[in-house]
């Protein structure tokens, strides 16, 4: 899906997070942990948050969230919708379900591998929803597949025999064959090598620049420097003895 807004006009509003927080109830040492809490930001088309924060500080658990893998124990994500908005935390999961096919996207470093399903296939599926023909749908894989340097050796075989770099690259190829107005990207370019890391920067750019919002946490931040309107520290929600635990800061990111 190819969104386009003028120019002049003011980016669209894609994601409002007020209060957002979710806890992990660890009931095998009898108490709840905190992943984050107090989330509040708002996101409009084409822009790129860069979620930081130290090991454990809740950028995954964060991103899943929204995405709803997870469910949040406070707060909103209104998604705004062309027809109208609805709360990420309180959606049914159908209506989730509905979203994840064409609205939003998440790219984490780990492929989904379903047994006996063709690289190729994998990647054209989601066009073939959507509406295409076969044969399109499969041309249109094979080039994107290319264009993440699968080698074309592979792209009839089974993502499951892959190497961790080729499933990540399959997975990417999957994720961004048709484009989602909120993408999510979990460190997807951890296993990837440099021509494949270009090409992702590179259509990542081009996504922007179509007005997709994005919010990503990259093991190396200098992969997308170019990309980042602005930067969200997550602080570590459990104190240790003695600490306060600090509330989430958005910082403006200096190129
Ligand atoms: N399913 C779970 N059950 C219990 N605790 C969890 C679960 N998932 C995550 N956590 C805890 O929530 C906290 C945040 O984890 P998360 O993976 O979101 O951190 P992160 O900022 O992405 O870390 P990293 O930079 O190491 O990837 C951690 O303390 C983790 O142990």
């Amino acid at each position: 899906m190819n969104i386009q807004f003028s120019p002049d006009a003011a980016p669209r509003l894609v994601l409002s997070v007020q209060g957002l927080g979710k806890s992990f109830e660890m009931h095998h040492l009898g108490r709840v942990l905190p992943a984050f809490a107090g989330i509040d930001f708002d996101l409009h088309a084409g822009r790129f948050i860069l979620l930081k924060g130290e090991n454990g500080a809740g950028k995954s658990t964060l991103l899943r969230t929204l995405y709803r893998s997870c469910l949040p124990g406070q707060g909103h994500a209104f998604f705004h919708m062309t027809d109208g908005v609805i709360d990420l935390a309180q959606a049914a999961d159908v209506d989730i379900a509905l979203l994840r096919r064409r609205e939003i996207g998440f790219i984490t470093q780990f492929l989904q591998v379903r047994p006996r399903v063709a690289a190729e296939e994998l990647v054209a599926e989601p066009l073939v929803l959507a509406g295409s023909g076969h044969g399109e749908a499969l041309t249109e894989a094979r080039r994107w597949l290319s264009s993440f340097g699968v080698k074309q050796s592979l792209w009839a075989a089974y993502p499951s025999t892959f190497s961790g770099g080729e499933q990540q690259k399959v997975n990417l190829a999957r994720a961004l064959i048709l484009p989602p107005r909120l993408l999510f990207l979990d460190e997807p370019t951890a296993s990837l090598d440099r021509g494949a890391r270009l090409a992702l920067v590179a259509r990542l750019k081009e996504l922007k620049a179509q007005g997709v919002a994005m919010i990503g946490v990259f093991h190396n931040p200098e992969d997308v420097a170019g990309l980042v309107d602005r930067e969200f520290l997550l602080e570590t929600a459990v104190p240790e003895p003695g600490q306060e635990r600090r509330k989430p800061a958005f910082g403006e990111h200096h190129a």
